[in-house]
């Protein structure tokens, strides 16, 4: 049972004067996530290492109308960074209604390489850095009956090849997000999580990585990060986008089509009538 309500239409107005901290902004899905809050007027602090690309994304923020734009730079690698960045809304606005969790650490397309080190660090930047900035973030979303949008992938519930160490951390994104969600249920804690499962997107990192192996048109990043924006708003549980994209057994809708070396792979994925 669904103990508070959530609303039913969204309207771009329920972000202007929220506070949204908003990571891995300083390209792809976030960087659009945060033009889009900036336009229906939020307060937003975006992070991601650069610094210089977060300065630009900083500058079209309040050219679009931010109510306020700032960055903080650093690793997630380092989960007392990703604490730093809570803090800074905090010490700054006083409190947070929206934290938008994005970023994710490099990792290869590739079979496994069984380097344990890599999938260590990748849990730090993909996983546990989006736990330490739920914990500091968690007194002032209950405070605000505030949202928490946790980016995942198709990666996260229906393990394909190429992807192990990357799929491992978004299970875990499932897991942990999941299960506190049962908890905020039970202890009536009004914070909402969105877990948002996406398929292949038109990022220039995502594409570098895997449109020679993917022939699928990708879906675009900006109406992406509106549908992010707009589930989190909503208080949704899960949002699939593009829409469809787990089948009714959670197969991929078209990921059983990958090719590796010139050849196109027979996965064991169900096969659907499109195939
Ligand atoms: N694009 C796709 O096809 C899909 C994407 N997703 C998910 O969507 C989200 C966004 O993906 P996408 O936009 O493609 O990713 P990008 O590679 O475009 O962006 C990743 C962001 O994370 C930042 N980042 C990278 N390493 C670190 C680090 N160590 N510490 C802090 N920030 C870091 C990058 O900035 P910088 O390098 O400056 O630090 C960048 O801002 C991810 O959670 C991804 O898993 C899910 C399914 C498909
Ligand atoms: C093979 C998947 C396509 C299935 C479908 O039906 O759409 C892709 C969907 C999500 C992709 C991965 C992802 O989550 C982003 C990672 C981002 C990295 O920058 C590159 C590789 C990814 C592991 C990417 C690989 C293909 C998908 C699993």
């Amino acid at each position: 049972v669904y103990f508070y309500s959530a609303p039913e239409n969204f309207n771009e107005e329920m972000l202007r004067g929220k506070r949204v901290i908003v990571t891995g902004a300083s390209s792809g899905i976030g960087e659009q996530m945060a033009y889009h809050l900036a336009r229906m007027g939020a307060h937003v602090l975006v992070t991601a290492r650069t610094e210089a690309k977060l300065q630009k994304v900083v500058e079209r923020c309040r050219e679009l109308g931010a109510a306020s734009a700032r960055f903080v730079s650093g690793s997630m690698e380092d989960t007392a960074f990703a604490e730093e960045v809570v803090k800074e809304a905090e010490n700054t606005w006083g409190g947070l209604d929206m934290l938008i969790l994005n970023h994710i650490g490099h990792s290869y397309f590739n079979y496994f390489d069984g380097d344990v080190d890599h999938i260590r660090k990748l849990l730090e930047t993909n996983f546990l850095s989006y736990v330490a900035m739920t914990v500091t973030a968690l007194p002032m979303l209950k405070e605000s009956e505030g949202n928490i949008v946790v980016v995942s992938s198709v990666a996260g519930k229906a393990p394909g090849p190429f992807a192990a160490p990357y799929s491992a951390t978004k299970f875990a994104l499932d897991g942990f997000f999941s299960s506190l969600r049962h908890e905020f249920i039970i202890e009536n804690v009004n914070v909402s999580i969105t877990l948002c499962i996406l398929g292949y997107i038109d990022t220039d990192n995502a594409m570098q990585a895997v449109s020679h192996a993917i022939k699928v048109a990708p879906s675009p990043k900006e109406e992406c990060a509106l549908e992010i924006i707009r589930s989190g708003a909503l208080r949704q549980h899960e949002l699939h986008y593009p829409p469809g994209i787990l089948g009714t057994a959670g197969s991929l809708r078209y990921g059983h089509k990958i090719w590796h070396k010139d050849k196109l792979l027979s996965l064991s994925w169900p096969q659907t009538p499109s195939s």
